[in-house]
């Protein structure tokens, strides 16, 4: 995906695997937001190809009818209120589901009858949040569905989603920044940065192969040779580094060399991978970054 002179996506080959949820995660401007634009069929690429449902998103009515698309800062009709969003999204989406609504309004503290305009930030994402997971479309994206949400209400929305997601399996793309928060939420990982797919694995074998591992440098080196590695940092002769196992055995290996080995989280990988590949894995940003939380 172009845009005049600048290039959006390149080399994007993926699959969204169906009745998943999948995180689209990246740094500001990685390209999200322009890929769900063209999964939705908001955009058309300048090369390349969009399948969804089997059928390509732009204008074809019959694979958009099966889709929601929940944008940042969405916006309704200027006189719109909040019941109006609601009946609206009742005609639109075949799956509709107006229990669901109705008890997600009540959960988010809805005030049906006030003008969405009137809204405060946090509970015109609420209102995103209701049409998104009552419309049911076997298809759902949300991208950064949470602006100005607290944090009690950003947890609603994850347990109100896996609750649903568990009854109503369907295919559910989450663009977000707040990776530690929906971590465990996560059964597909597609990392962008530089509108290039840098990661796109299923998490759980993502949240079991990231590593952090110390001990004497030589021995860190060595073992480190053998795994992705995302960062390493060097002190005295002792060195600690975050990789991404490439072995099954990774861990118990590390053991058995006596290095220490500690869990490292999806948003570090995910900070890691990011900065390793504009500043190298050694970089002192990576360092500083990849490492925050990791106890030492
Ligand atoms: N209409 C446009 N014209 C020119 N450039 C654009 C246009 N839309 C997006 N871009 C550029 O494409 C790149 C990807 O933007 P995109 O909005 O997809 O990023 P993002 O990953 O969603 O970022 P963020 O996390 O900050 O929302 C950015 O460099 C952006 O400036």
């Amino acid at each position: 995906m172009r845009f005049r002179g600048h290039t959006a996506l390149t080399d994007v080959s993926t699959s969204i695997p169906a009745d998943t949820i999948t995180g689209l995660l990246g740094r500001n401007g990685a390209g999200k937001t322009t890929l769900m634009q063209l999964l939705t069929g908001h955009r058309v690429p300048t090369t390349g190809q969009v399948r969804v449902l089997g059928g390509d998103p732009f204008e074809n009515d019959a694979v958009l009818s099966r889709m929601c698309f929940l944008k940042e800062g969405q916006r309704y009709p200027e006189y719109f209120r909040v019941c109006d969003a609601l009946a609206a999204a009742a005609t639109l989406y075949p799956a509709w589901d107006g229990d669901l609504a109705d008890q997600l309004v009540a959960d988010f503290e809805l005030p049906r009858k006030r003008q969405i305009k009137k809204l405060s930030r946090g509970m015109n994402s609420a209102v995103g949040i209701v049409l998104g997971l009552a419309s049911r479309a076997p298809v759902t994206l949300f991208d950064e569905p949470y602006l100005g949400l607290d944090a009690v209400a950003r947890h609603l929305f994850y347990d109100r989603l896996l609750a649903d997601y568990a009854e109503h399996p369907r295919t559910i793309v989450l663009s977000t920044h707040l990776i530690e928060e929906i971590s465990d939420l996560l059964e597909h990982v597609l990392l962008i940065d530089h509108g290039r797919v840098l990661l796109d694995t299923d998490a759980e074998s993502l949240r079991a192969s990231g590593l952090t591992v110390s001990g004497p440098a030589p021995l860190v080196a060595g073992f480190a040779a053998g795994q992705h590695l995302l960062h390493t940092e060097s002190m005295a002769g002792r060195s600690r580094a975050v990789v991404r196992a490439t072995t099954a055995t990774a861990r118990q290996d590390a053991t058995d060399l006596g290095l220490t080995v500690e869990p490292t989280s999806v948003q570090q990988l995910v900070v890691a991978m990011s900065l390793a590949t504009t500043h190298g894995p050694s970089s002192p940003d990576a360092a500083r970054l990849a490492l925050q939380g990791v106890p030492r």
